[in-house]
Order: structure tokens, then C-alpha cells, then sequence
């Protein structure tokens, strides 16, 4: 390597580092990124959705990568907020000493990040944290959170500190990082006032990233320097995850455990039980804690990276156009687009993306196979399963389903196929909806299955077709054909197959004349009372599933259930 060269590749995976700084909202987080960044301080207040930052380092002959993810205060994507804990390998969590509030978010935030790690098998308990205390400058008479009672609290856990800083004076920046990166253990050389920042035009950048050098031919310069990365890109997924295990390889090598199984042959027993589960979607299973490998010990990573290397999973293909600010989601998921907890987490995180990308004004949700839209939840994770396989399951259900219904943006069914229960969950939860004529099916089956549609299955379809209908299709568990569908209301349109997504997009195009933030408010009233139902109960609800969806009885009706669509087959 040369000895000048600072690029993004050239960080070996023990010297990559991400960072997450959380906290309530207008707390000072991104304040506290860009005095650490860029030494700058804005007053303007701008609510963070979630910026990615990166900065390479070249200390004592060695790159170093850290990566900053700024989350949003306001919390309204549960997944991808999960996704920040579990990647996470060091925290900065900040509170506002004028808002005691904003403390006891981070009291709370300390046990959720921990909780996170401590379901992730592969990971150790405790990642260093620091807890800051910004807006030190605010007159004391506005103060409502004591030094002293944070002091007191911090003093009696583990891998913690604390201070209180000021990002608009500057004051105690550099010892918030330089404290953090010493309980992290990493080179104190990172801390702002220990290496020179170079300041890099992109050209220098790129020059950089070719192996030539940007200093003055002939000079030898080995002063620690950092440089912010000017194209920095938060990375997907499964980049994500691919880093997580590499990191949690090292960790385990740390820990020298002894005899580690092989991945391929310790996880073998799962795939008969998860049908169709692609490695990749076994890992990341594994990867939160919810697969346990044979003999319950933590699986050997070298031959997970060859499992990632195989071409991705990709059970939900998000294609944005850029021109016209539609995206369409396509679930890919064959043979029937069954919903397990690997599509629903990614279903939840590209929704989560979307919405958060401000080019994105509408979605368009279909399928990659075709004849099916969706069969539903896939009834795999609801039979013989664990209790905590449910409930994690059933979270993840939430999740997608609070994305989908809660979205800004003008939602469209593309249904080109059968679409039962969860799948007609899915369609109704968008705005509006476009059927293929013909032999598909769409409704709300639970009863046939000897279940029962869950209560925020039923609101929503409440507000689609009303009480009275609603209450026979649910009793009976009523399948309709796309013109009976249309009869009712479930649906708004029928086409020829091959005519659904043209008239998506014909009818797109006046949903898009009309200005979004009034279209949003309008939706939001609409929907806010539903949604705010199953946000308020969300734990008791998935709890509450797992209770039911367990019971013997109804693991003799799904069992039932399942051999008769066997049989049909045959
Ligand atoms: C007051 C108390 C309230 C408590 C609330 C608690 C609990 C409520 C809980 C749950 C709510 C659940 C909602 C759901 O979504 S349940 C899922 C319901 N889905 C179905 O019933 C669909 C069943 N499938 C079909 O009808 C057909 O497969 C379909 C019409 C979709 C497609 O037919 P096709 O002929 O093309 O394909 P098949 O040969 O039938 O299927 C291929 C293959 O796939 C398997 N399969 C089908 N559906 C599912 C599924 N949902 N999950 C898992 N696997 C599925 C099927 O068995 C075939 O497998 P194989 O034989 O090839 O191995």
C-alpha cells in the first residue's frame, strides 16, 4: 500500500468503524457531526432524516475508515433505527440539558441499543458509548438536567461516559471524541486535534483513490491527516450486514473461542424447515439472533462471506425513476411471494428508504412473479415456530405494515395476481388499487385457516369496504374474483393482465398534479386514528399473536391447512 494513498477500499475490515450518534430531536446531533467533520456550526435547525458521513484516516502507516450515521430524532422507521443499533460499533448519545425529556430518551435509548446487541448472538453486549450533554452554553436558568445526576447514572455503567458539551461554542467537541475513541479503543490520532484535515477537492479525491499521491512530489509527510469523503453514500443492506459479520468474525477471533462449526454444515438443518430460504436470508437470520446453528454455538463467518458473495437475495426489487419520482417495489419471492421475516424486513427498510428519499413522490407496489401478487404470510413462520421466532416475526409484520399504510407517498397495488389475506393486507393498504381480471383471487381468508384476522387487518379493511361487507368477507373468509372484488369496493379498477401497470401509471399521473403536502395532510387525517391504534399496542399485539398463533388448536387447523394445499397440488 502506499503510503499516501487514503482510499475508502484500502481500510481493512479491523479498522472500519461506524459511529451512530442518536437522541431526541433538536438536540444538537447534527451540530456535534459537522463541528467534528468540518469545524462548522449552523444555526439554522433542519430535521435530520438520516445523514451518512465518512472520513478515512492514514495514521502511523495505516488507513483507518469511520463511518458516522446522524439518525433522526424523530423516530418514525423502526427498522432502519434497528438496523443503526445492531451496526453500530460505537454511540454518541446526546441529550439537551434544557429538556429533561431528551435525558430520559437516552436512558432509554442505552437499553434499547444494548437489547439489540444482546439478541445479535454474534455480538459482544456492551459497544462503547458516550453520552453528551449539548447546549452547555444555555443560560442556568433554563438548565433542567443536573451534571451531577447524569454523572451519577453514568459512574454506574459499563463502557460509558460522559460530558457535557457545546457544539455552537465549540466547547468540549474534541474531548467528546477523543474520550470515545480511548474507550473504543481506537487510535487517539482520530480525535479532531490529533491529525491534519485535508481539505480535498474531488479531483485530489479520485487522484487519491488511483494510488497518486496529493502531496507535493518527493515529500514525505507521516503526520496523521483525516479527510472527509466527499461522496460518501450510506451503503445498502447488505453491505451493512456483510460488514456486521466480518466485524463479528474478529470479535469471536478476539475471544479465541475454540472449535466454531461450519456455517454450511451448522445451519443445514434449517433449510428444510425454512422453505425456499435463500444462505443469504439464513445468515441474516442468524445474524439477529433468530436462527440458533446446531448445537446453539455461534456459526463461523469466512464461509458466510462466500454465502454473500452468491447473487443477492433481492426478495424486494425497488426500481426508482428518477424523471418522474415514481418507484416500483416489486416482491420477488417464488414460488408465491409468501411473506416471511426476511421479505418483511426488507420490504420495511426499502419502503423506510423511499421514504425518505425527497425525489420519491410515488410507489408503485407489485410483484416479480407472476400470477401471484402475494399468498400472504408466509405460514411456514406461523407453524411449529418459537415464541420468540413470533414475535420477532410479527414486529417485522408491523413494521412493513406501519410503513406502507402510514406513507407520504401516493401508494398504487399493481395486483396481477392472487393476493389473499396478508397479500390483500398489502394491496388495501395502498391508495388504490388495479386488478388483472380473470382467475385471481383477493380477500381476506384467516377464518379458512382457522385463524383470526387481527384487529388492524380488519380497520383497514373497515375503511375500504365498509362494515357490512367486511363483516361477511371476514366471517366467511371470503376470496373474491377481481370483478366481485370491484362489486365491493376492494378494489378500483380491472384491466387485462397485461394492462395493469399502464393503467397505474395513466392514473398515477393525476394523483401527481396534486400538491403532495396537501395530498399528505389529507391521507395522515384519514389514516392516523388506524394507525395510531396499532402503534399505541404494539408490543401487546405481537405478544399476543404469539399467545394465539401457538395455542395447539391452531397449529392443528394451519397443519390442516397446510396439508390441504399439498394435496390440492397433487
Ligand atoms: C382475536 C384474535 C386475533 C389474533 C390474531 C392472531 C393471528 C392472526 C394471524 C395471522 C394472519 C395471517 C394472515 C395471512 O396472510 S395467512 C396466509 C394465508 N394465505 C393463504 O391462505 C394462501 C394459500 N395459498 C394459496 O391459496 C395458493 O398457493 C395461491 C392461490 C396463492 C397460489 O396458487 P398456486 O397454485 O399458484 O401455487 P401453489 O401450488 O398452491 O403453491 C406453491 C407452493 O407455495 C406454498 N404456499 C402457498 N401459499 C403459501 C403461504 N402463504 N405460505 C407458505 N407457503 C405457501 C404451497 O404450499 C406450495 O408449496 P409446495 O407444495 O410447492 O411445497
Amino acid at each position: 500500500m502506499s503510503s499516501h494513498l487514503v482510499d475508502e477500499c484500502a481500510a481493512p475490515p479491523k479498522n472500519c468503524f461506524r459511529l451512530v450518534v442518536l437522541g431526541t430531536a433538536r438536540v444538537g446531533k447534527t451540530a456535534i457531526v459537522s463541528r467534528f467533520l468540518f469545524n462548522q456550526y449552523d444555526d439554522q435547525y433542519t430535521p435530520t432524516i438520516e445523514d451518512f458521513h465518512r472520513k478515512m484516516y492514514r495514521i502511523r502507516g495505516e488507513v483507518y475508515r469511520l463511518d458516522i450515521l446522524d439518525t433522526s430524532g424523530v423516530h418514525p422507521f423502526p427498522a432502519m433505527r434497528r438496523l443503526s443499533f445492531l451496526t453500530g460499533d460505537l454511540f454518541i448519545l446526546v441529550y439537551s440539558v434544557d429538556n429533561y425529556e431528551s435525558y430520559m430518551e437516552v436512558m432509554r435509548l442505552r437499553e434499547q441499543i444494548l437489547e439489540s446487541k444482546a439478541s445479535c448472538k454474534t455480538r459482544t453486549a456492551a459497544p462503547p458509548m458516550i453520552i453528551a450533554g449539548n447546549k452547555a452554553d444555555r443560560p442556568e436558568s433554563e438548565r433542567e438536567v443536573l451534571y451531577d445526576e447524569v454523572a451519577k447514572w453514568v459512574s454506574t455503567v459499563k463502557k460509558c461516559a460522559f460530558l457535557e458539551t457545546s457544539a455552537k461554542k465549540n466547547g468540549n467537541i474534541n474531548e467528546l471524541f477523543q474520550t470515545l475513541f480511548e474507550l473504543a479503543k481506537l487510535p487517539p490520532e482520530m480525535s479532531p486535534s490529533l491529525h491534519r484535515r485535508v481539505s480535498i477537492g474531488d479531483q485530489a479525491w479520485e487522484a487519491a483513490k488511483k494510488g497518486i499521491s496529493f502531496y507535493p512530489r518527493g515529500k514525505q509527510d507521516d503526520n496523521p491527516l483525516g479527510v472527509v469523503s466527499p461522496h460518501a453514500r450510506r451503503p445498502s443492506l447488505r453491505s451493512d450486514l456483510i460488514e456486521a459479520e466480518a466485524k463479528a468474525e474478529q470479535e469471536q477471533r478476539r475471544a479465541e473461542k475454540p472449535s466454531i462449526p461450519k456455517i454450511s454444515s451448522a445451519l443445514s438443518p434449517y433449510r428444510s424447515q425454512y422453505r425456499s430460504c435463500t444462505w443469504m436470508s439464513l445468515l441474516r437470520q442468524a445474524f439477529q439472533g433468530l436462527v440458533r446453528p446446531a448445537g446453539g454455538q455461534v456459526c463461523r463467518l469466512q464461509v458466510q462471506h462466500r454465502c454473500y458473495n452468491a447473487p443477492a437475495a433481492g426478495h424486494v426489487q425497488v426500481d426508482m425513476n428518477s424523471d418522474t419520482g415514481v418507484a416500483t417495489v416489486r416482491l420477488n419471492r417464488p414460488p408465491v411471494n409468501s411473506l416471511n421475516l426476511d421479505v418483511l424486513t426488507e420490504l420495511s427498510i426499502a419502503l423506510e428508504k423511499l421514504e425518505t428519499d425527497r425525489s420519491c413522490r410515488a410507489m408503485v407496489l407489485a410483484s416479480a412473479v407472476p400470477g401471484i401478487f402475494s399468498a400472504g404470510l408466509d405460514i411456514m413462520e406461523m407453524y411449529k415456530s418459537t415464541p420468540e421466532r413470533c414475535v420477532a416475526f410479527w414486529r417485522a409484520l408491523q413494521d412493513a405494515w406501519l410503513n406502507l399504510y402510514g406513507s407520504r407517498l401516493i401508494t398504487m397495488a399493481a395486483i396481477e395476481g392472487h393476493s389473499p389475506a396478508g397479500g390483500c393486507l398489502l394491496a388495501m393498504s395502498c391508495d388504490y388499487r388495479v386488478m388483472a381480471d380473470g382467475k385471481f383471487q383477493i380477500g381476506l381468508n384467516e377464518t379458512r385457516l382457522g385463524i383470526v384476522a387481527p384487529f388492524w387487518f380488519t380497520d383497514v379493511m373497515l375503511c375500504t369496504i365498509g362494515h357490512r361487507e367486511t363483516e361477511k368477507a371476514l366471517q366467511l373468509g371470503a376470496m373474491y374474483s377481481a370483478q366481485q372484488a370491484l362489486s365491493i369496493g376492494l378494489v378500483d379498477k380491472v384491466v387485462p393482465a397485461d394492462q395493469v401497470m399502464s393503467t397505474v401509471q395513466t392514473e398515477l399521473k393525476s394523483w401527481l398534479q396534486i400538491p403532495d403536502a396537501a395530498r399528505v395532510i389529507t391521507k395522515t387525517s384519514m389514516r392516523k386514528q388506524v394507525l395510531d391504534r396499532l402503534s399505541s399496542q404494539k408490543e401487546k399485539d405481537a405478544q399476543f399473536f404469539a399467545d394465539f398463533i401457538l395455542r395447539e388448536s391452531v397449529q392443528k387447523s394451519l397443519g390442516a391447512y397446510i396439508a390441504s394445499l399439498q394435496k390440492r397440488k397433487s
